[in-house]
């Protein structure tokens, strides 16, 4: 277990953010706060990092994907054991048809990859898109509507696919960081956590930026450790990946996962390969060490027999 601990400014930040938003959606903010018990707390305990590959969304949500292309990323899940595939909804059906015998999860995106469309679009995806297979669901947020301050708009938007669904499905809200200033990310996580989806999640990967650490700390902050926070975006090295994990992330979205799995293999490879070699001079030290003692300590006894000798034949000279 880590600790994430929450600086003075970003409590500040949020707690000002939850009494505006009360206000906005005409709520008690006592109702965010209960939440939100870390605020008080001021600390979340973040679960030990283990191998990256049970984080990644396996991704493949090219609007030119194959059949082909996703049956090759359903078998490159099973072989690396990541947590799920994410595809568009229309490729749902095929990738479930490879993954229902396996622990493997069918993620589908919803109003992806703009989340400009009416809530009912989003909703009758969803229900398409578990119906089909899917037990998560990556739904982009209207965004416009966001910083147009509509947030029952936006609140609405997440809750009606949470009520429109089995509640074993997780639902991960997709803000589109980089459309988004920080006080932006903090609203839209604390719509994300009012509606009651499980997870807030970076961004789509077909806008102008991607996941950033900085983002990942500061969604973190607000969802808590009872909510889930997963990044994604134009991540493609294990250094990024840890990098995501270690400021709170539980989900890595990447189209990159083989080549993170792999630096990660190589990675522990390289370091296996160090240990030996340690090891192995450790050893050649010990036996050097034993030979020199076992050196020097015959030639200080010989060199005492020695000179017992010459004692004596100096002794027995005398006479
Ligand atoms: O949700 C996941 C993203 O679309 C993946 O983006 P990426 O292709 O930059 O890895």
């Amino acid at each position: 277990m880590t600790t994430l601990v929450l600086d003075p400014e970003t409590v500040q930040l949020i707690t000002k953010r939850a009494n505006r938003l009360a206000k906005f959606l005409n709520i008690d903010a006592d109702k965010f706060f209960s939440l939100l018990p870390h605020l008080s707390k001021k600390q979340i305990k973040l679960p030990k990092p283990t191998n990256v590959a049970s984080y990644i969304d396996h991704t493949n949500l090219h609007p030119y994907a194959t059949k082909e292309d996703i049956i090759k990323i359903c078998k490159e899940a099973k072989e690396f054991n990541f947590a799920s595939v994410c595809v568009n909804a229309s490729r749902v059906r095929e990738a479930y048809k490879q993954l229902k015998d396996t622990k493997l999860k069918v993620a589908a995106v919803v109003g992806f990859p703009l989340g400009s469309m009416q809530t009912e679009s989003k909703v009758f995806e969803s229900v398409q898109a578990v119906e089909d297979g899917a037990t998560e669901l990556d739904m982009v947020i209207d965004v416009g509507k966001l910083k147009s301050q509509d947030y029952k708009y936006v609140l609405n938007d997440i809750q009606s696919i949470v009520e429109a669904i089995d509640p074993e499905v997780h639902l991960k809200v997709i803000l589109e960081t980089c459309k988004l200033d920080e006080e932006e990310i903090v609203d839209a996580c604390l719509l994300s956590v009012l509606a009651g989806a499980q997870f807030v999640k970076t961004s789509t990967g077909f806008s102008t930026g991607g996941a950033k650490a900085k983002d990942i700390k500061l969604m973190k902050s607000v969802v808590g450790e009872n909510r889930e926070v997963k990044a994604s975006g134009g991540i493609r090295t294990y250094e990024s990946s840890l990098e995501m994990i270690l400021n709170g992330a539980t989900r890595i979205g990447a189209s990159k996962g083989v080549q993170i799995v792999n630096e990660e293999r190589n990675k522990d490879k390289k370091n296996n390969k160090k240990e030996e070699k340690k090891h192995n001079f450790a050893d050649v030290s010990m036996a050097l060490g034993a030979g020199v003692i076992f050196g020097l300590t015959t030639s200080f006894l010989t060199g005492k027999k020695r000179i017992k000798k010459e004692k004596k034949k100096r002794f027995f000279s005398i006479f």
